[in-house]
């Protein structure tokens, strides 16, 4: 089976003027020309049991008229119908779904057709009774099945019409009872219904191109919008910058984080980042460099966080915000000096610092139990004013949040233990 047409592949239906006369028609650029005809096949065989029994059940059906029609054959004729064409209506029915080859198919079809039209021809002309030069009208009802219930691909379906028109010319040349005019007249009626039906079958072939071009630019259209609606959501999550979530992914986190922690008791610890001197950063080497500073630094923190449902976005500017969802004081000091290390390790040259020679962060770290008192906002609070001491103290340092800090917004039963008052460097 061919695969899905890829929608950059969806283009109209070519009307191609070049080629066979069997190609000249609305055809598809070959690969979604391929997958259309595996989905019409997959479609004809799903149809398929039906199709074949029904055929098979109208085609014994007219043992009826055998015994009026060609009473004196009749027993030959049954033997034909119920031993020989029946028997192989049933088994192309089933071996249907077993050929995995289209053309095979195809053929498979185009000759259950050709053989049961001859089938009515032998009959006819083993039958010597009058009535028997009618027999053979039964082949345009082959034709009409063939091109339209069976809905055999175009090609086929014209080489089997042609072949059942040529048999049943052949066939009414044999009957000597019936002048030629009214012989014409037959053979005329078999070949409009050929035409007619062939007609029916292109038209159909263009409807079910229609509408698979349809489902096709549907999907098409689907997919961008999903698309378009996942860049949407990364877009409106994400900070532009440094890839980091931008704040109002984080505060969105924030609230989810903080709700589950009071449901679940965990602490919630939270650690402030700012790059030291970045002003004077930005003086000295000028914005873009400071830009790819930032990054730079974004990186470094990101990769001292593991587990998934830590969060480090960036906060603003060169501030940097790092949410650790069931983490103690202890570890997210230790987080935060490791964060630290890692950005000094970067060792971007800061000639214009007053703390050290390379770039440097300032971190604040706050820890607390949400209880049934305070805000998200409290956590950040409290772990911007342990940032402001880092800053105050001489910087390139992490300072832990005292739990008096953070104590008005814990219920006394599920307070965090006091961390150390700072941790300094
Ligand atoms: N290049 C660049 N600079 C930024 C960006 N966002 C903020 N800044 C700069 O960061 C600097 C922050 O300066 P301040 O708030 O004075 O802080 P600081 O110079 O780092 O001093 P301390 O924090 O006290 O060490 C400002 O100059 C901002 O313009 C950014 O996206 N790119």
């Amino acid at each position: 089976m061919s695969r899905e047409p890829s929608p950059q592949d969806l283009t109209a239906p070519q009307s191609s003027t070049s080629g066979s006369f069997w190609e000249r028609h609305d055809k598809f650029p070959a690969e979604i020309e391929a997958s259309f005809q595996a989905e019409m096949d997959r479609l004809r065989e799903h149809r398929m049991v039906r199709t074949g029994l029904a055929g098979a059940l109208l085609y014994g059906a007219f043992a009826i008229s055998d015994l009026s029609m060609v009473p004196d054959v009749y027993q030959q004729a049954w033997l034909i119908r119920f031993l020989i064409v029946i028997p192989l209506m049933l088994l192309g029915t089933i071996l249907f779904s077993r050929l995995k080859n289209l053309l095979m198919r195809e053929a498979m079809l185009s000759v259950s057709l050709i053989v049961t039209g001859a089938s009515l021809s032998l009959i006819a002309a083993l039958s010597q009774h009058p009535n028997a030069v009618h027999y053979h009208t039964g082949v345009t009802l082959i034709v009409l099945f063939g091109n339209i219930v069976l809905n055999q691909r175009f090609r086929s379906a014209a080489i089997v019409s042609a072949a059942l028109v040529v048999l049943y010319g052949v066939s009414l040349l044999q009957v000597a009872a019936m002048s030629a005019e009214v012989r014409f007249n037959n053979w005329l009626f078999c070949a409009a219904a050929v035409i007619i039906s062939l007609i029916a079958n292109f038209r159909m072939d263009q409807d079910q191109r229609r509408a698979y071009l349809a489902r096709l630019r549907e999907q098409q259209r689907n997919e961008e919008l999903s698309n378009a609606v996942e860049l949407l959501g990364r877009l409106s999550a994400e900070d532009a910058l440094t890839r980091l979530a931008n704040r109002r992914e984080f505060d969105r986190r924030l609230s989810i984080e903080w709700n589950r922690a009071r449901r679940d008791g965990h602490a919630l610890s939270l650690v402030l980042i700012d790059v030291d001197c970045f002003k004077n950063y930005n003086d000295h080497y000028g914005h873009p460099a400071g830009d790819a500073c930032l990054q730079k630094v974004a990186d470094a923190l990101q990769s001292v966080v593991r587990r998934s449902a830590d969060l480090v976005a960036r906060f603003g500017g060169e501030e940097f915000v790092v949410l650790l969802p069931a983490t103690d004081a202890a570890d997210a000091a230790a987080l935060a000096e490791r964060m630290r290390r890692q950005v000094s390790d970067l060792q971007i040259p800061h000639a214009a610092s007053r703390v050290a020679a390379g770039i440097t962060v300032s971190l604040g770290v706050a820890t607390l139990t949400p209880g049934d008192a305070g805000q998200p906002p409290d956590l950040v609070a409290a772990a911007d004013a342990a940032l402001y001491r880092a800053k105050e103290q001489g910087r390139n340092r992490v300072v832990v949040a005292p739990a008096a800090a953070t104590a008005a917004v814990t219920t006394a039963a599920n307070a965090t233990p006091a961390p150390p008052a700072t941790h300094q460097h």
